[in-house]
């Protein structure tokens, strides 16, 4: 169990806005659920913003109250719907979004999201002294200064499900399987997958991929009777990676089936892990902000939850440590 900050001193806060950006990732309703009742027990306005920052420009928004947020904690995806916005990348749609912040009347705004929104909601704040608090909602667990992110438990389980589906067949008709899981540029998703579905091999941004090294291990396997193997690929800059790892594990004799797993890893139910986090997390962040805090995003940091300013990981990158991906090797035999 995660421990909580403590927190004592108090500040006046009285209406907030709060919206979901970047890739759905199951757990976001969790923590709308936790922000909005945490708050308003407070005696707090919340008002959600639709679309991400899409409808922070466009104007979309609604009150959300207690029974708004009911019956959702068990759901996927997010209520508030989330988005891309090209625009809010841009100066004038940042300083745009500010003007309906101060419109609004809002006294913070609680952001949850990826990497990627929380560099927005750093630089909203920058910019225009917009008061902001990040929570981590991402699939790919690629945040700087937190362990762990809402969603990333429950991907990498989803994607599990279908590894021990695809082994039975793997195994059925001895064939080579290259799963391609999501992560952006970074392989956490596919390392923890690897791990956990007994993988032959994982192929990560983070290690150059040289096919020969990959080769000459399947060849080590089958002359050890090895009939069927899984190799977990992440997706790496663009989705459809591995059918070009196949091609040349094919020209070495090593014929692989593949099975990009894609969208199917950010849908479906939170696990009660996403579940507790998202809740552990959206309650603090409210609880934070009364006392006082800004610019800052709550994360995770050896079963603790910790306050990170915006400004660190908006330019850190987040680093695999290398050691998961020779381990994945090892424990292949
Ligand atoms: N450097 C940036 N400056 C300003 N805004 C940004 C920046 N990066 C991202 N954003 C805003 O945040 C939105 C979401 O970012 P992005 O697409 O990177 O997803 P994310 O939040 O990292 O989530 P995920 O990676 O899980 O999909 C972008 O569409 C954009 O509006
Ligand atoms: O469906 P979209 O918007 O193309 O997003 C895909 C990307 O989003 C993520 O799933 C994170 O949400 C990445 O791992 C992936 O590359
Ligand atoms: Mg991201």
């Amino acid at each position: 169990m995660w421990q909580l900050q403590d927190q004592t001193a108090s500040q006046s806060l009285l209406h907030i806005g709060l919206l979901t950006s970047g890739g759905d990732a199951p757990g976001m309703n969790a923590a709308i659920r936790a922000v909005t009742r945490t708050a308003i027990q407070a005696g707090i306005r919340v008002t959600g913003i639709l679309h991400g920052y899409i409808g922070l420009l466009e104007r979309e928004w609604q009150t959300l109250d207690t029974a708004s947020v009911g019956n959702i904690i068990q759901r996927g995806g997010t209520v508030l719907k989330t988005g891309r916005s090209e625009a809010f990348r841009t100066a004038e749609g940042r300083a745009l979004a500010a003007r309906h912040c101060r419109e609004l009347g809002l006294d913070a705004l609680v952001i949850i999201g990826g990497d990627g929104s929380l560099t927005g909601a750093h630089l909203l704040a920058e910019e225009h002294g917009i008061r902001v608090i990040g929570l981590p909602g991402t699939i790919d667990n690629d945040i700087w200064g937190s362990d762990d992110t809402i969603g990333f438990d429950t991907a990498v389980n989803t994607a599990l499900e279908a590894i021990d589906r695809i082994r039975d067949t793997a195994d059925a008709l001895e064939r080579l399987f290259l799963v391609e899981v999501m992560g952006r540029t970074s392989g956490f998703i596919a390392v923890q997958v690897a791990l956990a579905g007994g993988a032959e091999e994982v192929i990560t941004a983070e290690r150059p991929f040289q096919a020969q090294t990959l080769i000459d291990k399947l060849d080590l396997a089958r002359g050890r009777g090895k009939r069927s193997s899984i190799v977990v690929v992440a997706e790496g800059p663009r989705p459809g990676y591995s059918y070009d790892v196949a091609a040349q594990l094919e020209q070495a004799g090593h014929a692989a089936k593949v099975c990009v797993l894609g969208h199917i890893q950010r849908g479906g139910r939170p696990t009660g892990h996403d579940r507790v986090l998202a809740s552990m997390l959206g309650e603090q962040a409210v609880r934070s902000l009364l006392a006082g805090a800004d610019r800052v995003m709550l994360g995770v940091d050896q079963n603790r939850v910790v306050a990170i300013p915006l400004q660190q990981l908006a330019c850190q990158r987040k680093v695999l440590d290398p050691r998961y991906i020779d381990m994945v090797a090892t424990l292949a035999g």
